[in-house]
Formats: structure tokens, C-alpha cells, sequence
């Protein structure tokens, strides 16, 4: 049936299923279906005992599935009768496809992986000859990834991004100047076939170029999870991946559907990692029982390399006992500068608005919220317990200012200068103040301290002598005893993080 070299489909065939228990087995059941089929002139393809649970599968033409089926009940009818055989029936609209390899099972979990569980498979160990069932609409699919293990065929990704501001937009560029590079070297075809927004999502199963703002901003279809996932079923895309570069508390509520859709998910929105930890391990089986992954580098650091450094230590079992640094570009840039400068508080935090180092809204970075995000996400890698509530946080947000619209928030930013001018001018001489994250206590039991808080250190310290949005990160361990591992470098602003997002997605890409 199938040459090597080449990958065989043949369509418009059906599956006729006879299930019953005990009998089945019997000597001469084969032979009596063969003989039941030949004789109303049917030919027969496979016979297989494997595709049903207590059943037989034979795959005929799919004209021929109704006489196939009315010619074997009346062979089995007094076995039918006697409960012997329960049922017989066909299911339509199947192909084979047949090829040869001598991994199938690498392909077979690759074609798990993306959701396609072929109706039945009949192999010829020693010649390494596949022929497996799959449904015609999954047919395409089933072929790229056939095509991709064996052949080495480019492996096309297919990126659903939802969010294209600061960070997704320059995601977008980033991963459309660099796509004709990673496909020569990589041989992985990057495809982005959805954007979405909070208000729009635009398609293209041949993936987005240049235009893509043009595209996104005369759609007219609504922002839908439910209408992306009919459109990738629609078209037959493997390899999807959904990248959420939002900052959504309502978005990552679907998460789960993605994954049991099909999706991998990459995210720099942190709102997921720090859900109760009930949501966040319930998840983490979801994607293990469907062979999926949750990649979310910068959620920490933005595009430094931190989240996999700390997973590596702790699943090596170096013994992490203390996390603390400066764990927000934007409250690095502010008080790196304010306490430099003449310049007033709200003036250098509408620079760090501009700079694009904030939150959507800039008041998740002064209530200290966002550095809290991180500091709980770096516990949970060390299998801490910690709920958001556990954190103690120093919140910089007046409580009057706590509650107002954004924008009316933004415009009032001047009522928060003379509190910080006088905190400012309090310090020691040659003090500067910092806003830190600590992870502390004793990080073997169920739950860590954290900490997140303004505080006054000398200029000339290591964390006094940050500069621009830089983040720090000490990392303490039993092995490295008083001398962290130091992480530093831009922990904010949209390329890196975009970067960072885009190193995700290779990881991921490589590993599909
Ligand atoms: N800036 C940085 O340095 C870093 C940022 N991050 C994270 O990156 C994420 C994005 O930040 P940033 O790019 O600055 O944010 P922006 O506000 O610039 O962009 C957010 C995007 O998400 C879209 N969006 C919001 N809600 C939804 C929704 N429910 N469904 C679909 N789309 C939605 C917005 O669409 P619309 O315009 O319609 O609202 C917009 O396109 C945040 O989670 C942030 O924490 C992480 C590390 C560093
Ligand atoms: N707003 C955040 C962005 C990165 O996570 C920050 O300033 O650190």
C-alpha cells in the first residue's frame, strides 16, 4: 500500500464497527465478516481488533458503508439475537493514510499532542509500514505532522496573539522581521493567524504581514475566544500556540480552553501564575494531561533570564533560602531617578508611563501589586504555597486615589509629590530610596514571608547604585552561601519583554 519516501491518502472510506463481547475472539468471526462482505461485492481494507473497545473495525469505501453494514447484521443476526454482537455500525467520512517510518511513535505523540487520535492503526513492525484512520477533517493536519517527522518538512506554528500594545505590538514586528531567518536556520515556519484586542480579532490562516495593523484595525469581527478556537478546528492548524500579552484578569479565565483546544500558551500577563493555588496547580494538571505547556519567561525580570534559572536550581535541588532585590523596572526607574534629580515624583512617573515600563494602569506598579505578582510567582517555583493575601505590601497609592478611573488617576499624580518629596528628604545623608521585593524565612516549610516595601539604603550599596529601569535579583542558596547569584539588567520596557516573549515561543516551537 505505501512506498518509502512517500506518504499515501486515500479518501472517502468508512469504518464499519462490530462490537460484542467474548465472541469476537472466536476462531472464524474474521473470516465470516470477510466472507459476509465479499459476497454483496465489498472490498475490505483493514481488519483490526485494536480500534474499539470489545470490537472489530473494518474500513471499506464509504459508498460502500451501508450495504457493508446491513450485509453483516444479517450474517450476525442470530448472534445478535442471543446478545452475542451489540451493535454494528459505520462511521463515514474517514481517510488513511499510509507511510513509513521507523518512529511511529514519536509521531503518534505528536499527533496526540495536537489532539488527533487515530480511529485505527494497523502497522507492519518489521517493515516499519503505518496505515492509521483519521477523520477527513483532520486529514491535513495529520499529514504536516507525518510530513514534519518524517521528512524533516518545515514545522509551521501557528500564533494566536492576543494584546498587540507596547509589548504585543513590538511582539508582532519582532517576530515578522526575524520570521525568514528562524524558518532557514530552524526550519520552523512562524505563522501569526490571529490578533486580537479587547474589542477585535482578525484572522489569516496564511499568517499576517506588514499590514497586520491595517487588518486588525478594520475587522469586523468581535474579540472572541470561542470564534478562535471554531477558526483553527476550521482550518486544521497544528501547532497553536496562544500568546497573551494582555494584562487581563478576565482573559486568563481562559486558559483552560485553550489548552483543552489544542493550544500551548505563552504569557507575559502574570495574572494566571498568581490565581489561588488551587486554580494554578489544577492547571498545571490540565496542561500535563494534555501534553501542553504554559511558558511565561518574563513574568518575572521581563527578558532576563530568571523564572528558568530559579526552576533550574530548585529542580537541581540547591537549596534556594532568600529572593530579594528590586523586582520592578518602572518603581526602579522612578525612585533610581527621583532620588537623583530636582525633578518631582509625578514628573518621573509620566516618564516611566512614556518610557512604556508601566501596567495598563500605572497604579498596579505604585500599589506595589505588581512586584507582589512577581515575588508570589518566584515562591510558587520553589513549591511554596503562598497566597497573594500572605504578602505584606507597602502600598504608594493614596487610599483616594485607590478607586477613580485610570485616566482621572493619571491626571492627578501631582496630589502624590509632596508626600514623596518630604519622604525623600528625610533619609540619611547620601541615602537613596529603593522599592524592594524579599522572599524570606525559612522557604522549606509550606510558605515563605514576603515582603514588598520603600526603603532608604546608602547611595553606594549594591542596590543604591542601580541605574535606569535596571531590576536586581539575589538569589541566595545553601551552596553559594553569603554571596548571591545576582541577576541584573532591564527588567521593564516593551523590546526586551517582547524578546523575551519571542524566546518562549522558540522554546517552545523547538520542542513541539
Ligand atoms: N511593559 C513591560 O515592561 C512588561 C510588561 N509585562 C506584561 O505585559 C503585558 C502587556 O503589557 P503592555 O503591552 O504594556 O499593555 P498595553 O496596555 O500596551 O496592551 C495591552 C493589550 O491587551 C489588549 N487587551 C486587554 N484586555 C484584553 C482582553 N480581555 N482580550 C483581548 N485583548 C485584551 C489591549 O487591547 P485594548 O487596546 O482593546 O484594550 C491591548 O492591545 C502585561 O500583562 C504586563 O504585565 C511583562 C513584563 C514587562
Ligand atoms: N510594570 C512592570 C513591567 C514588567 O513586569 C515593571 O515595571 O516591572
Amino acid at each position: 500500500m505505501t512506498d518509502k519516501n512517500t506518504i499515501n491518502i486515500y479518501r472517502n472510506k468508512a469504518l464499519v464497527n462490530f462490537e460484542g463481547k467474548n465472541f469476537l475472539g472466536q476462531i472464524g468471526v474474521d473470516s465470516r465478516i470477510f466472507q459476509a462482505l465479499n459476497e454483496g461485492g465489498i472490498s475490505v481494507g483493514v481488519i483490526s481488533q485494536q480500534a474499539i473497545e470489545n470490537g472489530i473495525s473494518v474500513l471499506v469505501d464509504e459508498v460502500d458503508a451501508e450495504d457493508a453494514v446491513k450485509f453483516l447484521k444479517k450474517e450476525f443476526e442470530k448472534e445478535a439475537k442471543e446478545g452475542h454482537v451489540s451493535n454494528i455500525y459505520s462511521i463515514d467520512n474517514l481517510s488513511v493514510i499510509g507511510f513509513v517510518s521507523d518512529n511511529y511513535n514519536k509521531i503518534l505523540s505528536e499527533l496526540q499532542r495536537n489532539k488527533i487520535f487515530p480511529l485505527l492503526l494497523s502497522q507492519i513492525a518489521s517493515a516499519g509500514r503505518v496505515n492509521i484512520v483519521v477523520t477527513e477533517n483532520q486529514t491535513e493536519i495529520t499529514k504536516n505532522i507525518i510530513e514534519t517527522e518524517i521528512y524533516g518538512k518545515p514545522k509551521t506554528v501557528h500564533l494566536a496573539l492576543i494584546g498587540h500594545g507596547n509589548v504585543g505590538g513590538t511582539l508582532v514586528e519582532q517576530i515578522l522581521d526575524s520570521a525568514y531567518d528562524i524558518l532557514k536556520r530552524k526550519r520552523v515556519d512562524l505563522k501569526i493567524v490571529a490578533i486580537a484586542n479587547s474589542k477585535k480579532i482578525a484572522f489569516n490562516q496564511t499568517g499576517f504581514g506588514s499590514d497586520w495593523r491595517q487588518k486588525i484595525k478594520f475587522s469586523q469581527t468581535d474579540s472572541s475566544i470561542e470564534r478562535l478556537v471554531e477558526f483553527a478546528k476550521e482550518h486544521h492548524l497544528e501547532n497553536l500556540v496562544m500568546v497573551d500579552n494582555t494584562a487581563s484578569k478576565d482573559f486568563v479565565k481562559h486558559y483552560p480552553t485553550f489548552v483543552e483546544n489544542g493550544f500551548d500558551v505563552v504569557g507575559s500577563n502574570k495574572i494566571y501564575n498568581t490565581l489561588p493555588i488551587s486554580e494554578y496547580r489544577d492547571f498545571r494538571k490540565l496542561l500535563e494531561k494534555n501534553k501542553k505547556k504554559y511558558l511565561y519567561e518574563t513574568n518575572v525580570g521581563a527578558g532576563l533570564p530568571l523564572i528558568d534559572t530559579i526552576k533550574l536550581l530548585h529542580l537541581s535541588g540547591e537549596n534556594i533560602t532568600r529572593i530579594k532585590g528590586v523586582f520592578s523596572g518602572t518603581l526602579s526607574y522612578v525612585f533610581n531617578n527621583f532620588s537623583l534629580r530636582n525633578d518631582k515624583y509625578s514628573v518621573v512617573i509620566r516618564e516611566a508611563m512614556e518610557k512604556g515600563f508601566t501596567e495598563p494602569d500605572p497604579r498596579e506598579d505604585l500599589s506595589g501589586n505588581d512586584v507582589a505578582r512577581k515575588l508570589l510567582i518566584l515562591a510558587r517555583e520553589l513549591d511554596l504555597i503562598n497566597e497573594f493575601q500572605d504578602i505584606n505590601i507597602q502600598n504608594l497609592v493614596p487610599e483616594n486615589l485607590l478607586d477613580i478611573d485610570k485616566n482621572e488617576f493619571i491626571s492627578r499624580l501631582e496630589e502624590l509629590d509632596s508626600e514623596y518629596q518630604s519622604v525623600k528628604e528625610n533619609q540619611k545623608p547620601d541615602h537613596v530610596l529603593r522599592y524592594v521585593g524579599d522572599l524570606h524565612g525559612n522557604l522549606q516549610e509550606e510558605k515563605g514571608e514576603l515582603d514588598v516595601k520603600l526603603i532608604s539604603v546608602p547611595a553606594n550599596s549594591a542596590l543604591g547604585q542601580l541605574k535606569g529601569s535596571d531590576s536586581i535579583f539575589e538569589i541566595y542558596t545553601e551552596s553559594y552561601g553569603e554571596n548571591p547569584i545576582v541577576i541584573m539588567g532591564a527588567g521593564a520596557g516593551a523590546k526586551v519583554t517582547a524578546r523575551g516573549v519571542f524566546g518562549d515561543i522558540l522554546r517552545l516551537s523547538e520542542t513541539k
